[in-house]
């Protein structure tokens, strides 16, 4: 099952800069190991925003929610889901 998920990503001000890197760090390093399992389709910077536009590639909504709530980031996102279908003018092969 193919999601639009949007996330906008809303760090404390005042959270101190190392600690705000060290959750960077390990979002970066869970988002490319989705990635490379095939899980997180897409990545897109939002541009001029803190925030993505992913396509995420799962079994059901239940692994949806297990593997966005396990993102580093999670407690200081916004995220908004989108469930997704093949569109009938598609011509792409790979997109269902
Ligand atoms: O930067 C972001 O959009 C938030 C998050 C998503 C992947 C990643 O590495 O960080």
């Amino acid at each position: 099952m193919l999601f639009q998920v949007e996330m906008t990503v809303k760090l404390p001000p005042e959270m101190p800069t190392e600690q705000a890197a060290e959750i960077k760090a390990r979002e970066r390093a869970y988002a490319q190991e989705l990635q490379h399992a095939g899980k997180w389709r897409h990545l897109w910077r939002v541009a001029g925003s803190y925030a993505n536009v992913s396509i995420f590639d799962v079994e059901d909504n239940a692994e949806l929610q297990e593997l966005v709530s396990s993102l580093p980031l999670f407690p200081y996102m916004e995220i908004r889901v989108k469930p997704l279908c093949r569109h009938p003018s598609s011509v792409r092969d790979d997109d269902s």
